[in-house]
């Protein structure tokens, strides 16, 4: 494929954001964070990275919530390219522009999207030849659900999500997403989780799930679909209680809460019902905006 770059010498990667069909949660570990059986699939909503040399490190953001997200070097693009640079012993002389269309603080994992795009941006553009195995070590440093974002489609995450092993998955999915009406922290979720659930059990992968995506059955995946962080979540955005029950009066086959929420994922039975759905939600007054993705998504990818 020719890459089609924003301008000479630039460099841009897609990167997907993802739905957690099954996130089982541990007791919290001394470290503070939580044992997973964290089942991923990317959904085809993206982010677009784009890396332009430049004289000194440079962040800007366009899209919608664009005006959440930070723009110095707390932003997860900006870390990413600082981890790489250091690592190849140079200066992170990039302007990084986010085109952003996954929601922020929405628990699609928007920001380990960006900093997946952006370490592949880099990667490319300095040229640095590093392995996968190292771009993905880079990742699990910048946070649990980087690995995932570089690598897409489906796979399970254990220890704290960022150890993964690739799924197969034998269809397409079709998915609604609800886009709520505020933000909900990913430490604040955990929190609540550790005080609703005192004795969390070992987190572990459920095999009728697995079965579910080999074999792309979406009824199976809607009877399999679970989020241990759900009723956190509720107890924080109560109002997804409703978001929840107009996706699924509407004719979802399952609804949940995406990772930490709080938008509000779907799994519709094709394209049509998720149309339908969307359409439902958006007339429901219980979130800002639906919108529909078919999953699985590939991951960070040069375009
Ligand atoms: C909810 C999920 O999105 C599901 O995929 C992830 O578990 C969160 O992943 P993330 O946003 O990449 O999280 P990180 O940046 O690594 O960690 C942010 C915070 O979330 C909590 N955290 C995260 C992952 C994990 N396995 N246990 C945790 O307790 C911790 O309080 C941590 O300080
Ligand atoms: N590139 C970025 N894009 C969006 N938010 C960012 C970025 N870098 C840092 N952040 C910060 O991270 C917070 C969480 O945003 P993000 O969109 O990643 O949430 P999320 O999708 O809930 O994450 P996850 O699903 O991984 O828990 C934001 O409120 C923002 O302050």
């Amino acid at each position: 494929m020719t890459p089609r770059s924003a301008a000479p010498g630039s460099i841009t990667v897609r990167v997907p954001a993802k739905v957690n069909v099954q996130l089982a949660v541990g007791a919290a570990r001394p470290d503070g964070f939580h044992d997973l059986a964290n089942v991923f699939l990317a959904v085809g909503l993206y982010d677009e990275v784009t890396a332009t040399p430049a004289d000194e490190l440079r962040v800007t953001c366009a899209g919608p919530g664009a005006d959440q997200v930070p723009l110095d070097r707390t932003n997860l693009a900006a870390r990413a390219a600082e981890a790489l640079a250091a690592r190849y012993g140079r200066r992170a002389d990039v302007h990084l522009h986010i085109a952003k269309d996954i929601p922020v603080a929405g628990g699609m994992a928007g920001g380990s999207a960006d900093g997946a795009g952006a370490l592949v941006a880099c990667d490319a553009l300095w040229g640095t030849g590093a392995s996968r195995d190292e771009l993905l070590d880079i990742c699990a440093e910048l946070g649990s659900d980087v690995p995932f974002s570089l690598v897409g489609g489906a796979a399970l995450g254990t220890g704290r999500g960022e150890k993964l092993a690739e799924l197969a998955v034998g269809g397409t999915f079709h998915w609604v997403f609800a886009v709520a009406d505020g933000g909900l922290s990913t430490p604040a979720v955990y929190r609540e989780f550790d005080r609703l659930t005192p004795d969390a059990p070992e987190p572990v992968a459920s095999p009728a799930l697995l079965d579910a995506l080999r074999t792309g059955d979406p009824t199976a995946l809607a009877g399999a679909l679970t989020n241990d962080l759900q009723p956190a979540a509720l107890s924080l955005f109560p109002a997804l209680t409703d978001t929840l029950k107009a996706g699924t009066e509407a004719g979802a086959l399952a609804g949940l809460v995406s990772g930490s929420g709080p938008t509000t994922a779907f799994l519709a039975k094709d394209a049509e019902s998720a149309e339908r759905v969307a359409a439902a939600l958006r007339a429901s007054g219980t979130c800002r905006t639906a919108r529909v993705a078919v999953a699985p998504a590939p991951g960070a990818t040069v375009v």
